[in-house]
């Protein structure tokens, strides 16, 4: 069984390897999505994978690290679509969350990734 929960984090980025003249090459800010699901059994007596509060514990140090910062500042996203995002996501959160199997970033109302890993 799997189980998420979602964040939202406001954030500045522009896409420095796109085309010249493609739109995302100009400084522009979302309000990212991110759903973080993690999986394994269901405790006999607990009823549950893990606490909800766990999974938010173990993702706010990383939150605070995006929300309201240009993402293109931050070590490792230099290029910050959202597949490098979720990449770089799933890179500072596995450690601490070793059940983490998916990590899904929106960043516009029809646009976002998956990533559940190499
Ligand atoms: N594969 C990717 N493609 C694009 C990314 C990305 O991270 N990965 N990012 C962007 C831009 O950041 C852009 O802000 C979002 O793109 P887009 O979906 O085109 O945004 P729109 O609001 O214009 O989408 P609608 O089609 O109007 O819904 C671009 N590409
Ligand atoms: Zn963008």
């Amino acid at each position: 069984m799997e189980i998420y929960k979602e964040f939202h984090f406001e954030a500045a980025h522009l896409l420095p390897n796109v085309p010249e003249g493609h739109k995302c090459a100009r400084l522009h800010g979302h309000s990212f999505h991110v759903r973080l699901s993690v999986t394994g059994p269901v405790g006999e007596t607990s009823g549950w994978i893990m606490d909800f509060g766990d999974l938010k514990a173990a993702f706010k140090p990383i939150l605070e690290q995006l929300d309201h910062y240009y993402l293109n500042d931050i070590d490792g996203l230099e290029n910050p679509t959202s597949e490098n995002i979720a990449r770089w996501i799933w890179q500072q959160l596995k450690p601490a969350l070793p059940q983490l199997c998916a990590v899904q970033i929106r960043e516009t109302c029809t646009s976002g990734c998956i990533y559940r890993g190499e």
